[in-house]
């Protein structure tokens, strides 16, 4: 497993870096961060993620076999109107550029997963990541008009419509994963068997300022995202970058985004759910010294109460399933105490 060294504790930290990022000159000790046991960059690479188109005649094979090596894939042809993506960006650029006390009345509280913050991830770490983040787990409107209280909805409205759209997409692109290993509708025990999978849907905002000295700063440390799939809207700006683990020398590779793709990232819950035929995908995102980025993943996962664990039909009469089953709220809570060795913990002897 690659880690991020220095940092390892296994104290829960609590951050009060309610810094203005925007207007820091210099990247203070509290940002620094020791990435000395990751595998290197490369940014000289011609690899590439698969970029998959969804009226490809060919797609489930494509998709799965994607799913089974990178763990990541670009789509394109996924029918997300750019008129709604583009305004996505616009509220969200809107949110950040807010003074840091008005987006702080939307803070995260202790305890919720919706609000303004850093990413919960960084509890494991003493060290601040060079980012901000809004989560929204339900409907954004209570917190939005405590930032703009005569001016919410447009924001909200966006919002909905976005994560609408996008548990519509997340929903065709696992039936088109899940069919690729022969499984359908009624192996899924938890959901309805009609074409929408029933699940929870989270939408986040990542805000990465421009940063005096990108060398020593981290916009997101490496992870793997836990829910089923996540599906990224990364914009324009360059700074994903993905660990190309499926061959004997794993390394880092820049994603390079065709124009009008979304990321389709394999997440911890569906590598159980496979039974670890398809791969949770490490990634990053670095940060820029000329201009700020912005990045929206739409995290789909189970509904809350469901138990999740390998299907049957994916375990082998030899080896069984190789992890036990697991709530979402209970490996949400794992991931935050244990980092990326949350996984490891649920694996079966
Ligand atoms: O900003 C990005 O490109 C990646 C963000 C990410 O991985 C996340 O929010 O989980
Ligand atoms: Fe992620």
């Amino acid at each position: 497993m690659v880690s991020v060294s220095g940092f390892r504790t296994h104290t829960t930290h609590v951050h009060d870096n309610n810094q203005d990022l925007s207007s820091v000159q210099e990247v203070s000790d509290s940002f620094t961060w020791l990435l000395d046991d990751l595998p290197p960059g490369d940014s000289s690479s011609v690899e590439t993620i698969p970029v998959i188109d969804l009226t490809d005649p060919d797609i489930v094979n494509r998709i799965g076999h994607a799913c089974q090596t990178w763990g990541v894939f670009q789509i394109t042809g996924h029918g997300v109107p750019v008129g709604l993506i583009d305004r996505l960006e616009l509220q969200g650029r809107r949110f950040f550029s807010l003074p840091i006390d008005q987006k702080l009345k939307a803070a995260r509280r202790p305890g919720d997963l919706s609000g303004y913050g850093q990413a919960p991830i960084l509890s494991y770490f003493e060290k601040v990541m060079w980012s901000e983040g809004f989560t929204m787990a339900e409907s954004p409107a209570n917190l939005a008009c405590q930032v703009w209280p005569d001016d919410y909805t447009e924001f909200c409205d966006v919002m909905e419509e976005y994560k609408k759209e996008m548990k519509a997409l997340a929903s065709k692109i696992m039936w088109l994963m899940l069919s690729s290993l022969v499984i359908c509708k009624e192996d899924l025990e938890w959901s309805e068997p009609t074409e929408e999978l029933d699940g929870s849907a989270v939408l986040h905002l990542n805000w990465y300022p421009r940063c005096p000295d990108p060398s020593r700063a981290i916009g997101m440390v490496p992870h793997t995202d836990s829910t089923f799939i996540t599906i990224l809207y990364p914009s324009s700006t360059a700074g994903l970058q993905v660990l190309q683990a499926h061959t004997a020398q794993a390394h880092w590779v820049s994603v390079d985004r065709v124009p009008g793709s979304l990321i389709i990232n394999v997440g911890d819950l569906l590598h159980i759910l496979t039974n670890g035929r398809f791969r949770s995908s490490l990634h990053q995102a670095l940060v820029n010294q000329d201009k700020p980025r912005f990045s929206a993943p739409f995290f789909f996962g189970p509904p809350k109460d469901t138990l999740i664990g390998p299907l049957i039909k994916l375990t082998d009469a030899d080896k069984g399933p190789l992890y036990r089953a697991v709530k979402m709220d209970e490996y949400l809570g794992l991931k935050k105490k244990h980092y990326q060795n949350a996984l490891n913990l649920l694996k079966l002897a």
